[in-house]
């Protein structure tokens, strides 16, 4: 058995990962960990576990970590990358869902992040944890960054588009929405259900940290600028991220027929990405719980405008799924071990 420390186990993806992982054939978890919560039983704090697991939280600390073959990082940034260096040393393999190794340039980091980094020396040896990209640079990576939930969903959408140079990447645009538990367990006035349910709003217009992530991932994937305008919304719903993505054809005369056709042939082999049929309005309850992606590309008035739709769990897909999905990658296990999840249904 693989034995995984989950450091971050009171926060939302932090217990995802342990929802997903008591499944999981071949990995048990052996730490996880909470500051505020040490010696409680998980199954205390989240009653869904009980009879699945009898872990209690422990401290931090890396020489509890050291018995780990594997170790997430389920928490706030800022927080991975001060014990990266250690962990590192002593052969462990980490994959970090928090933001600190997800950009390569550490001065951009910094503007957005609105501090230094602190381990600038090893953010080129972090891979970016997108397998529908990078799923051979993954499979030797001892440290997997795990992409945001905006960036999983916007870059899965654009990727058939933007790899085959037909559409103009000086002008996309990405509205995207998000559930409430994107923001995290902490408590904050903003996330209060009177303040959130029955309305619906736009934030962070003038920059969202998830921008320079989602530019450097298509910039990479196309060989040259990406101008992205990326609107986040927030809807009154727990889990779920749907994201509406435009794009100018760069030849007017590319059939829908012919880009439908190259959307199903790029995921063909993707296991956690379902192209829908022609003119198909997913919605974020098809993906609810599970670490699917499902896409679906319109045209509308045949017109030179092309509208990717693509929903994504963001705590499965957009986090803690897709960190299995790279654990397993890393270790050469079945991709989809522990993570056959069928959505909710309704
Ligand atoms: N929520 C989502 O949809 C997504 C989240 N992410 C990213 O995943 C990470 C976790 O998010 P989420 O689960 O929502 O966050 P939460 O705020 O729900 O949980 C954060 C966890 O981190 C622990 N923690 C906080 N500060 C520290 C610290 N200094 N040292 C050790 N542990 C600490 C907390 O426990 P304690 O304080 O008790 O130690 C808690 O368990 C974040 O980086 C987030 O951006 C990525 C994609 C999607
Ligand atoms: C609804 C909501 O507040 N969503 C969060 C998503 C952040 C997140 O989960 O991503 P990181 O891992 O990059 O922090 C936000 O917009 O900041």
């Amino acid at each position: 058995m693989v034995k995984v420390g989950i450091v971050g186990g009171t926060g939302y993806t932090g217990v995802e990962l342990l929802r997903i992982l008591v499944n999981h054939p071949q990995a048990e978890v052996v730490a996880i960990t909470s500051r505020a919560e040490e010696g409680v039983r998980v199954d205390s704090l989240y009653p869904n576990l009980r009879g699945h697991t009898d872990i209690a939280f422990s401290l931090p600390k890396v020489e509890v970590l050291a018995q780990c073959d594997v170790v997430f990082f389920a928490t706030p940034h800022n927080v991975a990358m001060n014990m990266m260096p250690q962990l590192l040393d002593q052969g462990i393999r980490v994959v970090d869902l928090s933001a600190d190794f997800r950009i390569r340039d550490a001065a951009l980091w910094s503007q957005w992040y609105g501090e230094p980094h602190a381990c600038p020396e090893i953010l080129a040896q972090a891979v970016y944890g997108l397998p529908e990209v990078n799923r051979e640079q993954i499979k030797t990576a001892q440290l997997v960054a795990c992409p945001g939930c905006y960036p999983t969903s916007v870059q899965l959408g654009y990727l058939p588009l933007i790899e085959n140079g037909l559409v103009d990447n000086s002008r996309l645009i990405a509205n995207a929405t998000s559930g409430v538990s994107g923001a995290g367990r902490q408590a904050k006035v903003d996330n209060l259900l009177s303040e959130v349910s029955d309305s619906y709003k736009a934030y962070g217009i003038p920059g969202h940290r998830h921008l320079p992530e989602i530019e450097q991932g298509l910039r990479d994937v196309s060989g040259a600028e990406v101008n992205l305008t990326f609107t986040p919304h927030l809807a009154p719903m727990v889990r779920g991220m749907h994201s509406t993505l435009y794009a100018e054809l760069i030849d007017s005369n590319t059939s829908l027929e012919s880009i439908q056709q190259l959307f199903e042939q790029r995921y063909a082999n993707e296991p956690f990405v379902d192209v829908l049929p022609a003119g198909s309005h997913p919605q974020s309850r098809t993906v609810k719980g599970s670490n699917m992606c499902r896409i679906a590309v319109h045209r509308p008035q045949n017109r030179n405008t092309i509208v990717v739709l693509s929903v994504i769990d963001n705590l499965v897909k957009g986090a803690s799924g897709q960190a299995v999905q790279n654990m397993n990658i890393m270790l050469g296990l079945e991709e989809n071990a522990g993570l056959n999840i069928v959505a909710l249904t309704p």
